[in-house]
């Protein structure tokens, strides 16, 4: 069934980076070699035998992505964080711009949603500081908040240029394979939370009741059990969602669990048929990406593709690229976005976006006024 025609696999394979380090979650490493492959071609690429191979996916499924080979090795010390002076923050669009977009996309989505039932709506912050921003030291700090999986990968940039870098630390299972079980963990409907508990539980309380929110993760979930069902000879998916917290965030999320018919199907084809899912894009997959390509004053590069590890057993666990950051030497470019839908408020979605921005900010040092 995933057999794919064995056309002549493009991949270039890059040693530029051996030495850097590359962290996911607890693992941390040395990097060997990197193989460089869009995602359709990420299960065919030949894995030595033993340990994880990490990789990195961009949003766009048409472009490259990296797989690592690494060697294991010690944990850099987390140190407090950076002093700088001179930074600028610009905004991409700046929150107005994005609201207008957003008041756009919820019309459109009124007057026709079975063109158009929800879309992802992303935007950036341009961090520029003095001083060379170190994304190990950043990860670590987000490493704090254990309801989420850290990450910091080098990307290359050919040429012996020195890397550029993925930081960040998702919430999102897109997808984990051990043998034939597999899981899915999407999470869509957010709220901020609260430094009441009080208010904090109201908070949760809300966002389990918002009917706005309820369809957002709705249109997720159906679609991931539409494309694993063919799959699978069970599939079991909780009736409604319940509350997943991170230190600055309550969102709705459920865990969807499976067994394949095939136990040899590879965790990266089955990655590949559910990227990028409507916690990201949205649905139907073709209008959403062309709304986004209208909305969106950028790219968004490896913001909203997953990153995970496979095994020479093909199994492995793969998540959906957020809360992250592009690093380039002292400039840093952070991603946020919501989710959609007819009945989303303008002013609500830019107060989501924000509120997803704050782990990134607080690990970054960037502060409020800024
Ligand atoms: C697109 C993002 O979040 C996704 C994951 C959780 C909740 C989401 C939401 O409520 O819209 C998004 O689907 C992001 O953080 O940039």
């Amino acid at each position: 069934m995933h057999q794919r025609d064995q056309e002549p696999l493009q991949i270039s394979r890059d040693t530029g980076l051996a030495g850097a380090p590359l962290l996911l979650g607890d693992d941390y490493g040395r990097v060997r070699t990197v193989v460089t492959a869009p995602l359709a071609d990420a299960s065919r690429v030949a894995l030595p035998a033993a340990g994880r191979h990490f990789g990195a996916f961009p949003f766009a499924r048409n472009e490259p992505g990296h797989l690592y080979e690494t060697a294991p090795a010690q944990p850099a010390a987390p140190s407090g964080a950076m002093t700088t002076t001179g930074r600028t923050l610009d905004r991409l669009p700046d929150p107005a711009q994005y609201g207008a977009a957003v008041a756009r996309a919820a019309a459109t989505i009124r007057r026709a949603p079975h063109a158009l039932e929800k879309v992802v709506l992303a935007r950036a912050l341009d961090y520029r500081t003095d001083a060379a921003l170190d994304p190990v030291q950043i990860a670590l700090r987000l490493a704090a908040d254990r309801a989420v999986t850290s990450y910091a990968f080098p990307l290359p940039q050919g040429a012996g240029a020195p890397p550029r870098w993925l930081v960040g630390a998702t919430p999102e299972l897109l997808l984990s394979k051990t043998g034939p079980r597999i899981a899915s963990h999407p999470l869509a409907g957010s709220i901020r939370r609260q430094a009441d508990p009080a208010a904090d539980r109201a908070a949760a309380q809300q966002l389990l009741a918002s009917r706005k929110d309820l369809t957002e993760h709705r249109v997720v979930v159906e679609y991931i059990h539409d494309l694993l069902a063919p799959h699978c000879r069970d599939l079991a998916i909780p009736a409604s969602p319940g509350l997943e917290q991170t230190a600055s965030m309550w969102h709705l999320g459920t865990r969807i669990e499976g067994r394949l018919r095939d136990d040899a199907m590879p965790c990266l084809d089955l990655v590949h048929l559910l990227h990028p899912t409507p916690a990201v894009a949205g649905h139907p997959l073709a209008a959403a990406l062309e709304t986004i390509t209208e909305a969106e004053p950028f790219a968004r590069d490896f913001y909203a593709g997953t990153l995970g590890w496979v095994d020479a057993q093909n199994d492995g666990a793969w998540h959906v690229t957020l809360r992250c950051a592009i690093i380039d030497g002292q400039r840093a470019r952070l991603f946020a976005g919501a989710g959609i839908v007819g009945a989303s408020q303008p002013d609500d979605e830019v107060a989501e976006t924000r509120a997803k921005f704050i782990a990134m900010r607080s690990a970054l040092g960037i502060s409020d006024s800024l």
